[in-house]
């Protein structure tokens, strides 16, 4: 399955920079590209020419329609307005469209595969593919639950770029959409704190598809979990106010992005913040509160009215998960870490109060009277965070309000006195230049300590999903750890980044693009001894670091050894990220008679806080069914199905991701078998696992992705 460029090298370079400026095409020089007669024998067909502008290094690509009296259809990138309605009517319509055979044969003549013309051609409106041969694919840095994203270098300019493999089934129209939306809001946004989406990778015969982003150094989950890094309040505010402007961004263009959380939030080496990870992200009209899928942003981060059902819900959703981080960024943990949803509604009611009756009838969640906690909780998390700033506290209070109105917008945020008083937010080019950390570092650190405590200090368990302990992983860096084993040529503790680098006959992976693996290493070891260098000569500019107040830990919390053995855990490492599905927009074009308002509660499903521990028992028990049930009210919606997330938590407890609170009835047959089959493959992962000599079996199976694509 791997890429394979059809194209001619004339079309390398024509790729996806938009020319700054518009001015009439006729005054520039353009020429042909050979692209034009791919999959079309008429002369009189549009033809592609790449279009340099005033001689300079700007390149646009335009579809010259030779039918129309020789005019122009501009497929460019800056006419956003019209591109804009296009992308506006995909998402309203997807699916319901048929696509023109004249769109797909003009995208399939620039490069693009019959599959992704045919079900998605505005996501690739006015770009042209670039060939997989263009880049040298590095390791492996990042391994979310649709993707797999690797460091490669651009060889046409030398950069460092980030390649997200998604995940889809290319034979299914509504997985490919599905997938396109990603790119399709990507490309909508541009804004300094907001990924930017380069290009995509994949050819004409190709069954993949790669995003090409501009490379990020870290993401705050990798970062904040490093052993001994602690942000200074300046730093804090500096991070917060980049992804209140991203968000405000997002959200001034009707765009919800829904899954806040410390991994998808990632930084480069000058202290910038981007909002990534758009795979989840949803329109949005505050006109039109049009229903859509509670079933969104990961647990930790996810508002209680989502938590309760509600389907019409609006920027309030991305606010309250930016509250968590704000909490997660000072405490250095996260601060609401439930394991199933209906501990994490106990989790957010005792920190901010149970909601007043008039919070139900407000916020139309019917069903939800059902769970409402049994003694009234008193707010506290003045209390809880009392060693706040009293201006990082306010703010707080105002993001975690549980009514979402409450929550006032990224914009009204941003002015709040939390950055207009002192000390000021620093600026970002200011702060301290880090070793590359991801998500992925930390769970290799995890892996490493594991495996250090198995084959040295018995009994020394290391628990899943813990951020690796100081004492852990002692002088265990989880790059150096990489590159050590990757030395050694072996043992490496993920099989994918051992695979990706050293078997250049593996195919799906490393099919067309450029392979030089003792580059690799090599240019792995000069960036770090170039970091280290870097390092002494920036020591007295990067400044000590002001710690910010350690989170005061009640003797509860004390108790609570989830919350308190744990150093900062962004993430979404136990699994706990939503499922991603196209229910969103299901229940917009559909809010018949299956839409939220119909969805029935599972019969036997814990009625009280109080049972919170029976609960638990009890959502273990109906597992299957639920997951049935939350299948089958997909299937209702005609949407692509979730993955369902086994996980484990900090210490090795296990994650029930067990779909909603509220589920729709059963189509328990076709479900069970997707159980069993999961449970099959849980199984089977668990004996490789166990048949690695030194390891536990530890990792996440995550089961299955969008439409269980390869
Ligand atoms: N542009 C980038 N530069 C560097 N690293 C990146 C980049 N994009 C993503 N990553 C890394 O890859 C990880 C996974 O990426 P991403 O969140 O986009 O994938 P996903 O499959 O959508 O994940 P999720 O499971 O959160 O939905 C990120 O947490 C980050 O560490």
């Amino acid at each position: 399955m791997g890429l394979i460029c059809t194209k001619p090298s004339a079309v390398e370079d024509s790729r996806e920079s938009p020319p700054k400026r518009t001015s009439s095409i006729s005054r520039r020089h353009h020429s042909e590209l050979k692209v034009s007669r791919f999959g079309s024998s008429k002369r009189e067909d549009p033809v592609w020419i790449k279009d340099r502008l005033g001689g300079g290094g700007d390149v646009k690509v335009m579809l010259v329609d030779k039918k129309v009296n020789g005019s122009m259809r501009s497929y460019d990138q800056t006419k956003s307005k019209k591109i804009d309605k296009a992308e506006a009517t995909f998402l309203d319509h997807l699916g319901s469209r048929r696509i023109p055979n004249a769109t797909v044969a003009e995208q399939t003549a620039a490069g693009w595969p019959r599959w992704l013309a045919a079900a998605a051609p505005e996501a690739i409106n006015g770009w042209i593919p670039r060939r997989a041969d263009t880049f040298e694919k590095l390791n492996k840095i990042g391994q979310g639950t649709y993707s797999s994203v690797y460091k490669a270098r651009d060889v046409t300019n030398d950069k460092f770029v980030a390649l997200k493999k998604v995940r889809f089934d290319n034979l299914d129209p509504e997985s490919v959409k599905f997938m396109a939306r990603e790119i399709l809001f990507l490309r909508r946004l541009d804004h300094p704190n907001i990924i930017k989406l380069h290009g995509l990778i994949t050819a004409r015969s190709s069954s993949s598809l790669y995003l090409v982003f501009e490379y990020m150094e870290h993401d705050l989950t990798g970062l904040a979990s490093r052993p001994g890094i602690k942000f200074s309040e300046p730093q804090v505010k500096c991070y917060m106010q980049q992804l209140l402007s991203g968000l405000d961004h997002c959200h001034s263009h009707g765009i919800l992005h829904r899954d806040i959380k410390g991994s998808n939030l990632l930084l480069d080496n000058n202290g910038i913040l981007k909002i990534a990870d758009f795979g989840l992200a949803s329109n949005y009209d505050p006109r039109h509160n049009v229903p859509l899928t509670s079933r969104v942003v990961t647990l930790w981060y996810r508002p209680p009215e989502l938590l309760l059902g509600a389907s019409k819900y609006g920027v309030a959703v991305d606010l309250w998960s930016t509250g968590c981080i704000l909490g997660e960024l000072y405490s250095g943990k996260p601060i609401l870490p439930g394991k199933t949803e209906v501990e994490q509604l106990h989790k957010i009611f005792k920190l901010c109060g149970s909601p007043s009756e008039d919070y139900w009838r407000k916020l139309h969640l019917r069903n939800s009277t059902m769970i409402k906690p049994p003694q009234p909780y008193r707010r506290c998390v003045a209390e809880t965070f009392k060693d706040l700033p009293a201006s990082a506290l306010q703010l707080m209070e105002i993001l975690l309000s549980l009514y979402p109105a409450d929550r006032g917008t990224a914009a009204i945020a941003l002015k709040n006195e939390f950055f207009t008083t002192k000390p000021f937010p620093c600026d970002p080019s200011s702060l301290p230049k880090y070793p590359p950390s991801k998500e992925i570092d930390a769970k290799l650190r995890e892996e490493e300590a594991r495996r250090q405590g198995a084959s040295g200090g018995r009994g020394q368990k290391v628990d899943l999903g813990r951020r690796a302990q100081p004492v852990a992983v002692a002088g265990t860096n989880a790059n150096s750890v990489s590159i050590a084993s990757l030395q050694r040529g072996q043992g490496h503790s993920n099989p994918n980044i051992r695979s990706e680098i050293f078997n250049p006959h593996r195919g799906e992976t490393l099919s067309g693009f450029l392979v030089d693996p003792t580059k690799h290493l090599r240019s792995d070891k000069d960036a770090r001894k170039d970091f280290a260098e870097q390092q002494s000569m920036r020591a007295s500019v990067s400044g000590p670091l002001i710690h910010g107040p350690g989170r005061a830990k009640s003797g509860k919390e004390h108790n609570d050894s989830f919350l308190s053995s744990n150093r900062a855990n962004l993430s979404k490492l136990s699994g706990l990220v939503m499922a991603r599905t196209a229910m969103s927009d299901d229940q917009q074009e559909r809010p018949g008679p299956s839409g939220p308002e119909t969805i029935k509660p599972v019969g036997g499903f814990p009625g009280s806080f109080d049972q919170e521990e029976s609960a638990k028992k009890q959502e273990r028990m109906h597992y299957t069914q639920r997951v049935a049930s939350s299948h089958q009210m997909e299937d209702e919606t005609a949407s692509i199905k979730e993955s369902n997330m086994h996980g484990r938590g900090p210490k090795g407890n296990k994650i029930y991701m067990s779909g909603p609170l509220f589920a729709s009835s059963n189509n328990v047959d076709r479900m069970l078998k997707e159980h069993d089959r999961q449970i099959q493959e849980y199984a089977r992962r668990a004996r490789f696992e166990k048949s690695r000599p030194g390891t536990q079996v530890t990792e996440n199976p995550t089961f299955s992705s969008r439409h269980r694509a390869g």
